[in-house]
Formats: C-alpha cells, structure tokens, sequence
C-alpha cells in the first residue's frame, strides 16, 4: 500500500531521515516509536508529501507519490498541532472541509458526535481549548472515511473519557482492515492499538516487525519493556561490532 525507498532528508546540516525502507499494508496498524527529533513527524510528513524528500520515494498504491496528488484523499490525519484558519467557528470549518470534499461518498461523523462536538459549533477556533483542539483534529481525520489513518500522538491532550472514545473508534477502524500508523509516546496506547512496530531512531528504521514478534524476542509481555529490552540488545550488539 505504502512503500518508502531509500528516503532521505536534510533540513540544512542536519541529516533527519537515512535510508529510510519501509513497507506498510492494509489491514496492519503500525506504532511509530522513538525518541523526541528522531524523525518520527518527518516522516509522517513525507507520506502526507508536506515534505519533499532530499532522495528516495515514497510510492502510495504503486505510484510515485510525487507524481500523483490525489492520493491524499485516502489518508485522514490527525496532527500533533493542528493549524487552522483561526477566525473560523467549528462548524464553519467542518463545512469548509466537506464542501472541499464534495464527492466523499460517506461521512463519519462519530466522533462529532462522541465528542459533543456539534454544541460547540459556533465556537471559534481561536477560543478553543488544547484538548478541544485536539478533538477537532480527529473528527476532521475519520469525516470522510479513509482507508489509510495517520494519527500524530493521538491522545495527548485529551481528558481520560475522551482518550477511551478515541481509541474505541482507532479499534473499530483497525478491525475495519484500515491502515493505520499511529505516533504515540504512550505505549500503553499502542499495545492496545496497534499490530506492528516502527522504530526510528536519529533518523534510521532500528526495528520492524509485529508486536508478538517484539514481545517473543525479548520475552516481555509489555510494549514498554519490550522496547526498552530490544533498544538494550541493539546498544550490546552495536558495542560488540564497534
Ligand atoms: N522544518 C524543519 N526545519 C528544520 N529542522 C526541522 C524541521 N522539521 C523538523 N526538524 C528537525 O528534525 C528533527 C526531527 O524532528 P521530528 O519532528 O521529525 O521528530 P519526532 O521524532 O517527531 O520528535 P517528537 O517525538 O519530539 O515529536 C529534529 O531535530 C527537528 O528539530
């Protein structure tokens, strides 16, 4: 579904994406893990193409994402910060999406719905809370129904019972055979969440595999441990070839 060959990318000097090969399916939900400025938003960045690649391809259902724009309608995002015209009213901007996506075929408002959303309609981008924000994002994410889900650090930010609905609603899509790829320092979000595990670290895929896998290798039953026993190996690996 996704493919990325050999990216990289340079923001001045700085070397932020290296060779980066990875493989993404529908049907799976990846964890994108790693420490803060290790590239895991740049890379988001580059699937969604609001950064070009230095070198490489990305390839979105067997074309060359450079070459094809309209791609982007199958993705639903949900950024860290969402950025939004700031003088707008919620249901101002809501309409503003949908008459951009005119010929979606199916609306999901669930999370308006979950969220309370549509009380807050006239309230304006500006006076909004971070947590509130946040909910927008999301519902703007899932309205069109997209079989591909990128969602930077989903639940931070969000109250407790509206962490439980996002996820529920994250699950329900997995379970739909949707492609997901989730950013997240919470990890007990993603044991619950995901299926696979993307670690980047300073700029290079360290690990890639299924979560079992992760768990099997280093017999840990939690994520959090997992990767902390894997990240454990690799340094004992690393020091022996050095
Ligand atoms: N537009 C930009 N111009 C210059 N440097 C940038 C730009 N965007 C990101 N960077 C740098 O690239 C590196 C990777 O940043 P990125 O946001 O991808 O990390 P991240 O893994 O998402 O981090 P976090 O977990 O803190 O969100 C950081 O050093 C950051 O400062």
């Amino acid at each position: 579904m996704i493919s990325i060959q050999k990216v990289n990318k340079n923001f001045g000097k700085l070397h932020v994406l290296k060779q980066v090969d990875l493989d993404l399916s529908m049907g799976r939900s990846y964890a994108l893990v790693g420490p803060n400025g290790s590239g895991k938003t740049t890379l988001i960045k580059s699937i969604l193409g609001l950064v070009v690649p230095s070198s490489g391809e990305i390839v979105f259902e067997g074309k060359s994402i450079a070459k094809d724009w309209m791609y982007r309608e199958k993705i639903g995002y949900m950024p860290q910060i969402g950025r939004y015209p700031e003088n707008m009213t919620i249901g101002q901007l809501i309409d503003m999406m949908k008459n951009i996506r005119k010929n979606a075929e199916v609306l999901d408002d669930s999370i308006i719905e979950g969220f309370k959303l549509y009380k807050m309609f006239d309230k304006r981008m500006h006076a909004l809370s971070g947590g509130t924000r946040q909910k927008v994002s999301a519902a703007l994410a899932f309205l069109f129904n997209p079989p591909v889900l990128i969602l930077d650090e989903p639940t931070a930010g969000l109250d407790p019972i509206s962490v439980e609905i996002l996820k529920e609603k994250i699950l329900e899509e997995k379970h739909r055979g949707k492609l997901l790829i989730i950013s997240s320092h919470i990890l007990s979000d993603l044991d619950e969440l995901t299926s696979d595990m993307v670690y980047i670290y300073e700029g290079q895929v360290h690990y890639n595999n299924t979560i079992q896998t992760l768990k099997e290798e280093t017999q840990e039953k939690k994520l959090g441990k997992a990767i902390a026993t894997m990240i454990g190996q690799k340094q004992l690996i690393d020091s022996v070839n050095r």
